[in-house]
């Protein structure tokens, strides 16, 4: 899988976020989009990801030779924001019975399995209104490392999560990168130290 990013820019008002930024993201590798506060990540990862369309310049996504429209980019990925709403009223089997009517689990995981690899085993039935911010975060990250995507774009991975949950992060991620196209949104060093390839963000200003 590839995503080609040619001349892209994107203003708010009369402010570039950010300006020409010519870019590869090659699933051979893993990539941090760096940046301090208010740099331009989240909107980066928008751009990316589809979700909002630039000011200027394109981004292409390629499997093997063919080109994947832009109306389908959304098959292809798997994003994990601090903004994603998860739907509350749901219970967790209630939830990922729907969720998996859409989205595939990787091969030979079941929904039982998943559960266990997420540590929720004992929270089935709890509705995800009553999840703390740190099970909310297991379960989005674990949605997309066992979903059969082939892009994973992480905002602040580990937003909410503890020293046991952060560990939980890092070792599923790792195992990630050999399946997927890896993006990490982060400031935070721990979160993406082990990505190949750095863009950052004040590179493009
Ligand atoms: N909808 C919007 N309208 C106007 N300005 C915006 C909008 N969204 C973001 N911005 C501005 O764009 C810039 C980049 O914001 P963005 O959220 O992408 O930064 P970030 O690097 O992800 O920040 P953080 O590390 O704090 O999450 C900031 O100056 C922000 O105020």
């Amino acid at each position: 899988m590839r995503v080609e990013v040619e001349n892209l820019g994107k203003k708010y008002a009369k402010e570039w976020v950010f300006r020409e930024l010519n870019m590869e993201f090659n699933s051979q590798f893993s990539y941090a989009i760096t940046g301090p506060n208010g740099s331009g990540k989240s909107t980066l990862l928008q751009m990316l990801t589809g979700v909002f369309l630039p000011t200027e310049g394109t981004v292409s996504y390629f499997q093997g030779d063919k080109t994947i429209l832009e109306e389908n980019f959304y098959k292809h990925l798997d994003i994990v924001t601090p903004y994603l709403e998860l739907i509350e009223e749901f219970t967790l089997d209630e939830f990922l019975k729907f969720h998996f009517k859409f989205k595939q689990l990787s091969e030979g995981v079941s929904i039982d399995d998943f559960i266990q690899h997420v540590y929720l085993e004992k929270d089935r039935d709890k509705q995800l209104q009553n999840f703390s911010s740190g099970m909310k975060q297991r379960l989005k990250l674990g949605l997309s490392f066992y979903s059969q995507s082939p892009i994973c774009f992480l905002d602040e991975p580990t937003s909410n999560l503890d020293e046991q949950g952060t560990a939980w992060y890092l070792t599923h991620v790792k195992k990630a990168l050999d399946k997927k196209l890896v993006i990490i949104s982060s400031n935070q060093k721990h979160e993406y130290d082990f990505c190949d390839k750095i863009v950052s963000i004040p590179d493009f200003k």
